[in-house]
């Protein structure tokens, strides 16, 4: 099986993961990337059975409502029984680096809005330990190069992603070599940079399930904490 053989199969299994549990007024939390796009085209069989989604980016909103599934705003949908995402890395943990996309300020929104985060990934992003994916970091534009500087005093190679603007209008430096022994520390400690909107680092809201697409089948994993 190719890469995207692995990602159409874990989106088939989150389906199944989550079809007997789909009403009439269910929301459901959408993440961005190709993984989850497989999932919103293998959603989209559902979508007389449940009620609509809340996107993660522009890009899955359009693609969600390409497939004529109603997109809701967060701020009224309440809190989401799901939250289907792919990810760059994921550790045993299922703390995840995410936001290869640039998405990840809002995936990290949505995700906190869930009571359920399932996440989809092929294999090759199952990892010991987090931080060969360069870290993705959110930052307001006028801060860039505060935040640059910052980042090299935590140990970081940054270095600006340029040309890439996220739904939200800032900008995203990815952070190379970072040392990624303690997840959840380095969060905070990103997060606390002023002009920082957000950082890649899934770890202090990890996810709950994670649907690997291995070469012998996907498995679901749970997080060994
Ligand atoms: O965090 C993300 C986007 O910001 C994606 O979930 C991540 O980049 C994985 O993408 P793909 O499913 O295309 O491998």
């Amino acid at each position: 099986m190719n890469q995207n053989e692995l990602k159409q199969a874990v989106a088939k299994a989150a389906l199944e993961e989550i079809r007997n549990q789909l009403y009439k007024d269910t929301i459901i939390g959408i993440g961005t990337g190709s993984t989850a796009n497989f999932f919103i085209d293998e959603l989209a069989r559902l979508k007389q059975d449940f009620d609509g989604a809340v996107a993660s980016s522009e890009a899955s909103a359009e693609r969600l409502i390409a497939h004529g599934i109603p997109v809701y705003d967060l701020n009224s949908s309440g809190i989401l029984p799901f939250y289907i995402d792919g990810a760059d890395e994921v550790n045993a943990r299922l703390q995840m680096i995410k936001g290869g996309g640039a998405a990840l300020t809002r995936e990290k929104i949505v995700a906190a809005c869930s009571e359920k985060f399932i996440c989809i990934a092929d294999e090759s992003k199952q990892v010991e330990i987090l931080g060969d994916f360069p870290l993705p970091v959110e930052v307001i534009p006028m801060a860039r190069s505060h935040v640059g500087r910052e980042l090299v005093k935590l140990g970081a190679d940054p270095q600006w992603r340029e040309g890439v603007k996220t739904d939200n209008g800032n900008l995203i430096i990815d952070c190379y070599n970072f040392l990624l022994d303690d997840p959840i520390k380095l969060e905070t400690m990103i997060n606390n940079i002023s002009g920082v909107v957000c950082n890649g680092i899934f770890a202090q809201r990890p996810a709950d399930v994670l649907l690997l697409g291995c070469s012998d089948g996907v498995k679901r994993l749970t997080a060994s904490r």
